[in-house]
C-alpha cells in the first residue's frame, strides 16, 4: 500500500500484531503487542507494545501505526497510536482470517477459503479493483458479493480518513465517530461545513468547528456558522432547563458566541438563518419564542391535552353527606382524624377530573394519597386488592413516579402495584413508548407523585397516553428542585390556577417531635434563625472549617457503620462532584474505609475509579432494558474474569433491589460509586439517616431549593457538618435562574382565560452576567455526567 509522504515523516512502527492485551470494545480501544518490522524510532526491543482506537487490530496482520512514545509508570513505554494503516494481507491465511472475522458478517471461513482459492493471494486487491471478480467464485450471490465489495473499500476508506483528520488534530476516537456519521465524505464535509459535526458526533463542539472553518476560510457571517450557533445556544439553554429562548436574548447569546469582542456578526444576517432554521423545521419559532420543534409540541401539547382530560368532567355518584360517611368510615377504619386542609384536599379529588396535592414533608401527603384511593374505591364499588380482578379486568387503580424509589414508596405505603413513568409508558429505551394517544393507558384513576421531577416533555408523553375519562391526582412539593430536564411542570400548572390544588400546611410528623421536619418549614417559610440549628433527637450541625469536612464525614460515617447502622439507610449528600469535599473526593474517601482493599477481594479498574465485591454503587442513565433506572442505588455483589463466564469478558455484577444487572467493561460508564450522591439524583429518595457536608467552596451550589431538598431526604436523623454561615447564607438564596417556559401561557390560552402572567417576563429575564450562565451550565451539568469532568 502506497503511504503518505507527510505521514511517513511521523513517529511510525510498521509491525505484525501479536495479541491483544486489552480492549473495550464499545470504546473500540486496544492496548496490543506487535512484533516490529520496520521503525524510524530508536527502539532496540522487537517487541513493542500500542495502544489506541482502533476499527479492529487482527493478529498476525501488518499495520503501520503513526503516533508518539509514552512512558507508563507502570507498563513501560508504549506508542499512543494516533493514526494507523493496515497492509491489506497478502497471505492465504491472512486473507482468510481477515475475511472471515467481524468485519465482514455473514462470511465465514468457508466462503473465505473459497475466495482466496479462485482468486488467489491478491484476492483482496482484485476484489478493490472489481467487483465483478467475485462472480468467479461459487456459490456467493450477487448481495453478498456486493457486501464484501463495499466493506473492503469503507475499511481502507476509513484508515486513509483517520490518517487525513489526523492532520487536523484529531485522534482515533473522535475520528471513529466522526468517520461513522460521514462515511467517505467525512474529509468533504469537513472542508465544506465543519459545523455539521457539532450535531452529528458527540463530543464535538462549536469552537472546534469553528478553528476548523478559519483554516478553511469560511467567512465569519457564513451561513453554516450563524445556523450551528443558534441550535448550540439552544440545546444549551435546554440543558439548563429552559424550554425555549427569547429571540431577544437569542440573538444576544449567538452574538457572544461567534465573538462579539473582535467583530460583530450583522443581526439581519443572524436573523435571516433563524428565519431559515425555522423554514428548515429544525427550529421553530413561536412569536418571539425560539424553540426546538420538539419541545414546542411538547410544551403547547402537554397543555392541550390537560384540557382534554378536563373536559369529559366526573359524574358526581355522591352526595356531600355520602362522602362525609364514606371519609369518616375510613377515619375509624384507619384510627386517624384528617385536618380541615386535607379533607379538602380529598374531597376535591374525588370531585374534580384532575387535582394536584402539594405539601413540604410530614404534612400528610402519603396519608391523603391513601385516604382518596380508599374514598374513590368506596365510591365506585372497586376493591383496592389486585388480586380481586381477572387477568381480563382492568385494575382501575395506576401508581406512579418519576423514579423507581419514589415508585416503590407509594407501592409500600398503599399496598398497590407502582411503577415508574417510564415503565408504565413501555419505553423502548431511545425515543418510543408503548402507550400514547393510541394506545393509552387503562384504569379509573392515576396518581403521579413527585411530580416536580417529571420535565416537559415526559409530562407530554404521560399525559397523552391518558384516556379522556380517567381521573388524575398530581402530587408533589413545589419547593423542590425542579426537574433535571427542561422546564418547571408543577410549578407552572399551579401558577396557571386551571387545576384545583391543595397545598397542606399542616405539620403532623412535628408533632412526634422532628426537628427535620421543623427545619425543612422554616427554610420553606424563610423562619431560620442562627438558634434553629441547635442540637436535637434527630438533628445535629457539627462545625468544622472547610479543610476538615471530609474527615468529619468519614468519621461519622465509620462510627455508624461501627455501629451496624445498615448502609442502604445511610446516605451522604453533596452538591457537587469536583472540589475538596465534592462528591469524587468523598467517593474514594468512603470506600476506603467502608470497603477498603483486601486480599481476595476482587477489583475491577475503569479510568481512575477502582470497583470491589461488596461496593456501593449508583447507576446514572435508564437502563430499561435491564429494568434500571438513573438514581437506582445497589451494591457490587461479583467480580468475573475473562475466561469465568461465557461471554469472556470481565464483568460486574450489581444486585439492586429487586434485580441483578451485568456490566461489561464498556457500561461501567453508566456506574458510579454511591457512597455520597449528588443531591439532585437523591430526589424521590428517602434515607434513614443522611449526612450532608456544607462548606464555603460549594457557595456556588448552595441555593435554598438545593438544601430544602436534601434536609427533606432524611427521615430519621440528619448530620449537617462545616460551615454554618455557609449553610445559613444558602438557605437564604433563592434560585435565580427562572426557566424559560410558556406552559403557563398556552393552559390560560386552552383554557381561554385571559392572560395575566408570563413565567418569565423580560423584566425578570433571568440573563444574570456571564458569569452566572457559565455557573448555571455547571450546576446543570453536575448532574449529567460526572464522567464529563474526568480527563
Ligand atoms: N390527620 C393526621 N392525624 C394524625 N397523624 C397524621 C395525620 N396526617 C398524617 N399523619 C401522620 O404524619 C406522618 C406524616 O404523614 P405522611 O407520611 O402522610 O406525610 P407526607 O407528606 O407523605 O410526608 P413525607 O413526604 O415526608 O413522606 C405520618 O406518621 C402520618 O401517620
Amino acid at each position: 500500500m502506497e503511504q503518505n509522504s507527510e505521514v511517513n515523516q511521523k513517529n511510525f512502527i510498521k509491525g505484525e500484531m501479536i495479541h491483544t492485551i486489552f480492549e473495550n470494545k464499545e470504546e473500540h480501544f486496544s492496548i496490543a503487542k506487535i512484533k516490529i518490522l520496520e521503525t524510524n524510532l530508536e527502539i532496540k526491543e522487537d517487541e513493542f507494545v500500542v495502544k489506541g482506537y482502533f476499527r479492529s487490530l487482527d493478529p498476525g496482520e501488518t499495520y503501520e501505526f503513526y503516533g508518539f512514545i509514552v512512558d507508563h509508570p507502570r507498563f513501560g513505554k508504549q506508542l499512543q497510536v494516533e493514526s494507523y494503516q493496515r497492509f491489506l494481507p497478502q497471505s492465504k491465511e491472512g486473507i482468510i482470517a481477515y475475511l472471515s472475522s467481524d468485519l465482514f458478517p455473514g462470511i465465514g471461513k468457508r466462503t473465505a477459503e473459497k475466495i482466496v482459492d479462485t482468486l488467489g493471494e491478491t484476492a483482496l486487491s482484485s476484489i478493490m479493483d472489481n467487483q465483478a471478480v467475485l462472480e468467479k467464485v461459487p456459490g456467493i450471490p450477487k448481495d453478498k458479493q456486493k457486501k464484501i465489495y463495499e466493506i473492503l473499500h469503507e475499511n481502507q476508506g476509513f484508515e486513509r480518513i483517520v490518517v487525513e483528520l489526523s492532520k487536523f488534530g484529531f485522534g482515533l476516537k473522535i475520528a471513529q465517530k466522526m468517520y461513522t456519521a460521514f462515511k467517505e465524505n467525512t474529509l468533504e464535509q469537513l472542508q465544506k461545513d465543519p459545523y455539521a459535526f457539532v450535531f452529528e458526533v458527540e463530543g464535538f463542539g462549536f469552537l472546534r468547528a469553528d478553528q476548523i472553518a478559519r483554516t478553511n476560510n469560511l467567512p465569519n457571517d457564513h451561513p453554516a456558522r450563524l445556523k450551528a450557533a443558534c441550535i448550540y445556544t439552544l440545546q444549551n439553554n435546554i440543558q439548563n432547563g429552559h424550554v425555549y429562548l427569547p429571540l431577544e436574548r437569542l440573538l444576544a447569546e449567538m452574538d457572544q458566541l461567534l465573538d462579539g469582542e473582535q467583530y460583530s456578526i450583522d443581526p439581519e444576517k443572524m436573523s435571516e438563518q433563524i428565519i431559515e432554521l425555522n423554514r428548515e423545521k429544525r427550529i421553530l419559532l413561536a412569536e418571539e419564542k425560539v424553540y426546538l420543534p420538539s419541545l414546542y409540541y411538547s410544551e403547547t401539547g402537554f397543555a392541550s391535552h390537560i384540557k382534554r382530560i378536563c373536559d369529559k368532567k366526573v359524574e358526581k355518584t355522591f352526595t356531600d353527606a355520602e362522602l362525609l360517611r364514606i371519609v369518616g368510615d375510613i377515619e375509624e377504619e384507619e384510627a386517624i382524624s384528617y385536618g380541615k386542609e386535607q379533607y379538602e384536599a380529598i374531597q376535591t379529588a374525588l370531585l374534580e377530573k384532575m387535582f394536584i396535592l402539594t405539601g413540604g414533608p410530614g404534612t400528610g401527603k402519603t396519608t391523603v394519597i391513601k385516604g382518596i384511593l380508599n374514598a374513590f374505591g368506596n365510591i365506585h364499588e372497586c376493591s383496592l386488592d389486585e388480586d380481586d380482578y381477572k387477568d381480563d379486568e382492568d385494575f382501575p387503580f395506576v401508581l406512579t413516579a418519576p423514579t423507581g424509589r419514589a415508585a416503590k414508596r407509594m407501592q409500600e405505603s398503599t399496598g398497590i402495584t407502582s411503577v415508574t413513568i417510564h415503565r408504565l409508558l413501555g419505553w423502548d429505551g431511545h425515543e418510543t413508548f408503548e402507550k400514547d394517544e393510541n394506545n393509552q393507558l387503562r384504569g379509573k384513576l392515576i396518581v403521579i407523585d413527585e411530580f416536580s421531577m417529571v420535565d416537559t416533555w415526559l409530562a407530554y408523553q404521560l399525559f397523552k397516553a391518558i384516556p379522556s375519562d380517567m381521573q388524575v391526582l398530581i402530587v408533589g412539593d413545589e419547593d423542590q428542585l425542579p426537574s433535571v430536564g427542561p422546564g418547571q411542570v408543577l410549578s407552572d400548572l399551579l401558577k396557571s390556577n386551571v387545576i384545583k390544588s391543595v397545598s397542606l400546611n399542616e405539620v403532623y410528623r412535628q408533632k412526634e417531635g422532628s426537628k427535620i421536619i421543623q427545619l425543612a418549614h422554616d427554610i420553606k417559610h424563610a423562619k431560620l434563625e442562627k438558634e434553629t440549628l441547635t442540637k436535637a433527637n434527630d438533628f445535629n450541625f457539627l462545625s468544622c472549617p472547610d479543610y476538615q469536612v471530609v474527615d468529619v464525614v468519614k468519621k461519622i460515617v465509620h462510627k455508624a457503620y461501627e455501629k451496624g447502622v445498615d448502609l442502604k439507610q445511610l446516605q451522604v449528600l453533596a452538591p457537587m462532584y469536583r472540589s475538596q469535599a465534592g462528591i469524587h473526593k468523598l467517593n474514594e474517601e468512603l470506600q476506603a474505609i467502608l470497603n477498603p482493599r483486601t486480599k481476595g477481594k476482587r477489583e475491577m479498574r475503569f479510568g481512575e475509579v477502582v470497583y470491589r465485591t461488596g461496593d456501593k454503587v449508583i447507576q446514572l442513565v435508564n437502563q430499561p432494558e435491564d429494568g434500571v433506572y438513573n438514581g437506582d442505588i445497589g451494591q457490587v455483589v461479583a467480580i468475573f474474569e475473562k475466561d469465568e463466564n461465557v461471554e469472556q469478558e470481565e464483568q460486574l455484577v450489581v444486585e439492586f433491589e429487586d434485580r441483578e444487572v451485568k456490566y461489561l467493561r464498556g457500561d461501567l460508564i453508566n456506574l458510579m460509586h454511591a457512597y455520597c450522591t449528588s443531591i439532585h439524583k437523591s430526589q424521590g429518595s428517602e434515607f434513614q439517616i443522611v449526612i450532608m457536608p456544607v462548606i464555603k467552596g460549594y457557595y456556588r451550589m448552595l441555593r435554598k431549593n438545593l438544601l430544602y431538598t436534601a434536609i427533606t431526604r432524611a427521615k430519621r436523623s440528619l448530620v449537617i457538618c462545616g460551615d454554618k454561615e455557609a449553610f445559613m447564607r444558602g438557605i437564604k438564596t433563592e434560585d435565580t435562574n427562572k426557566r424559560f417556559t410558556a406552559l403557563v401561557d398556552y393552559l390560560n390560552e386552552v383554557f381561554q382565560i385571559e392572560t395575566k402572567q408570563h413565567t418569565v417576563t423580560q423584566d425578570e429575564t433571568p440573563t444574570g452576567t456571564a458569569d452566572e450562565r457559565l455557573l448555571a451550565v455547571e450546576i446543570e451539568q453536575e448532574d449529567f455526567s460526572p464522567y464529563d469532568f474526568m480527563e
